[in-house]
């Protein structure tokens, strides 16, 4: 289903999201602030610096669902129409977890055609970000393994909290999956072919000090700090005309993206028929179930 008409059925009576105030803007905040809600995603526009802080508050760990994904394009799209918008920082509302990557839910015992939409959705967000004209910047205060981690990615930059206990990653081997080739590109185009080899086969997940090391991150600062930098680092990129900054960043992404777009359909369908494999629907149901057993 194309992002229009997954809004369309998130808005039958009965979904979660009818009734909810996105795009509807309510003074707060500073001078001239903005602050609009989604069930999922909360927006703190500053029209007077250009930017908006995109919260993540989908509980209890921020997966990215298929009404999450939905809820964060259409939220991207409006902020993409506004013109008092030039750069978005990306970070979770409560800290601890940045994002747990894609719902497991979402991939686990269900039909083809689900998968199909799910991982449709998943392209078309990763296509909406890595292609953004703005300037994006992730302010990282959690944990962010998986999809957490290519969402942060597809960023300009990426500021970490120094926690040890928030480590970043493609850990997809970890849990007997593997990641797909544009997964695979986002991370070589950010830290070069062999680091990238090395993380995603043994699926890492880095420390703050490793993940700066390797350059998976720009910076590691202390966890009060991660969106007071991210936003002062927005500063810098902001301040180059935004046509030469566009440009630039159109034409070192472009073959990255020209191969998703040139293979879009046969990549929905590798997706399917892997994540269908009994085999597979075996080793993610161990694994959620696993994290479950945790809690109870
Ligand atoms: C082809 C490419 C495909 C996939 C790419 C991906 O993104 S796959 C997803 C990979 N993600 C992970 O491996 C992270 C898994 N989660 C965790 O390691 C921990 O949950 C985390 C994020 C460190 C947080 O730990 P915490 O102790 O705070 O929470 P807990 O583990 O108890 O989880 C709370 C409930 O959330 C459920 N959950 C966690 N992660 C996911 C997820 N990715 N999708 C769906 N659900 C998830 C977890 O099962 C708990 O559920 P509950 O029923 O409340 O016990």
């Amino acid at each position: 289903m194309a992002l229009v008409a997954r809004v369309r059925a998130l808005l039958l009576p009965g979904s979660r999201l009818r009734g909810a105030t996105l795009g509807r803007a309510a003074n707060g905040g500073g001078a001239g602030a903005r602050r609009a809600l989604s069930h999922r995603v909360l927006v703190e526009a500053d029209p007077a610096a250009g930017v908006a802080v995109v919260k993540f508050r989908n509980p209890p760990v921020n997966s990215l669902s298929l009404e999450m994904l939905t809820e964060l394009g259409i939220c991207l799209e409006k902020l993409e129409n506004d013109k008092t918008v030039r750069g978005i920082v990306l970070t979770a509302d409560r800290p601890g977890i940045f994002s747990a990557g894609l719902d497991l839910t979402e991939m686990c015992g269900r039909n083809p055609a689900h998968y199909a939409e799910f991982w449709k959705a998943v392209q078309e967000l990763w296509l909406r970000l890595y292609q953004s004209n703005m300037a994006l910047g992730a302010a990282i205060n959690g944990t962010c393994p998986a999809g957490g981690c290519l969402l942060s990615l597809t960023c300009d930059y990426r500021i970490l909290a120094d926690n040890p206990k928030y480590t970043i990653g493609l850990n997809e081997t970890q849990l007997g999956i593997f990641a797909p080739f544009w997964f695979k590109d986002t991370m070589v185009n950010t830290i070069g072919h062999r680091a990238t080899e090395r993380a995603l086969q043994l699926g890492l997940l880095f420390t703050p000090a490793e993940a700066l090391q390797v350059g998976l991150v720009d910076q590691v600062v202390p966890e009060d700090q991660v969106q007071s930098t991210a936003l002062s680092v927005m500063s810098q990129w902001l301040a180059i005309p935004d046509h030469a900054r566009q440009l630039t960043k159109t034409m070192m992404r472009k073959a990255t993206v020209d191969q998703l777009l040139k293979h879009r359909e046969a990549d929905i369908q590798n997706f399917v028929s892997f994540i269908s494999r009994d085999s597979i629907q075996k080793v993610l149901q161990v694994y959620l179930q696993k994290l479950r057993k945790k809690n109870h």
